[in-house]
């Protein structure tokens, strides 16, 4: 793995997919040692990417390394769909990952798939403001430890599709969107939430991605992942096809 910090953030970039899985789950292992005394929260994301990094969790070396019980998940976004529907993120993790490591029930918080997307989004902010114990995010005070993004390759993250309101949005915590073509209407962490985090991580894979990555780190203002930003630090976790080309 290589790594070099840019203005854009660190970059991680590693030769293949298959390292790339196995050093974010190293780095996250690290990360989880850094305050042994403390809950760890981590807001997972959706998609296919990282379903890869949710298996290789439950499997030795790491799912002995990982201090389960005082782990919590969140979701950075959700399909507003039962948890049992096929296209329902949480429903993944719960199937690849929560279904089969020793984290207390307690400790994993899936969006609310009942009631109107309005009321769940609120419902969820409810929850994250419990959690954090205040109802204003303050700058040294991480909501989350690590917030583990994905990317479209349109640019989008989480669910902060181009052209939407919630890219907007500075005062709610989650929100509800209607992206213009993926399916579903979401439920998405908003900015502000977002960038409550020790830890911002970008992880992406692919040649497909590569435009993207590249984009999103000239900043073009059309990718709504431009825009994120992180209490603490952003890193690129990349493999090398997805990586962009060194900026000469
Ligand atoms: O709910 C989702 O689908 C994700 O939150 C979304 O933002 C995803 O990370 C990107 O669309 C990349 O998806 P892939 O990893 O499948 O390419």
């Amino acid at each position: 793995m290589t790594e070099q910090n840019t203005a854009n953030g660190a970059l991680h970039i590693s030769a293949t997919r298959d390292s790339l899985m196995h050093d974010l789950a190293d780095w996250l292992v690290k990360q989880t040692l850094q305050r042994p005394e403390a809950p760890f929260r981590i807001a997972l994301s959706g998609g296919s990417t990282p379903q890869h990094l949710y298996r290789l969790m439950t499997e030795e070396p790491y799912v002995s390394r990982f201090p389960w019980q005082r782990m919590q998940f969140f979701l950075g976004d959700d399909r507003f769909v039962p948890h049992d529907h096929a296209d329902s993120n949480y429903g993944m993790m719960r199937r690849l990952l929560f279904s089969r490591v020793p984290v207390p029930a307690e400790n994993i918080f899936p969006m609310p798939d009942k009631g109107t997307a309005e009321q769940a989004a609120k419902e969820y902010e409810a929850t994250l403001k419990q959690i954090y114990q205040g109802d204003a995010l303050q700058a040294d005070k991480p909501l989350f430890d690590v917030n583990l993004l994905g990317l479209g390759t349109d640019g989008h993250t989480a669910s902060l599709f181009p052209g939407q309101p919630v890219l907007q949005e500075r005062t709610a915590w989650v929100a509800p969107c209607v992206p213009p073509v993926a399916p579903h209407t979401r439920l998405t962490l908003t900015y502000p939430a977002i960038h409550a985090s020790r830890h911002v991580i970008f992880l992406v894979e692919g040649a497909d991605k590569k435009e993207a990555v590249a984009r999103v780190r000239a900043q073009d203002p059309a990718c709504p992942a431009s825009t994120i930003t992180s209490a603490g630090d952003l890193i690129w976790f990349l493999d090398q096809p997805a990586a962009p080309a060194p900026q000469n």
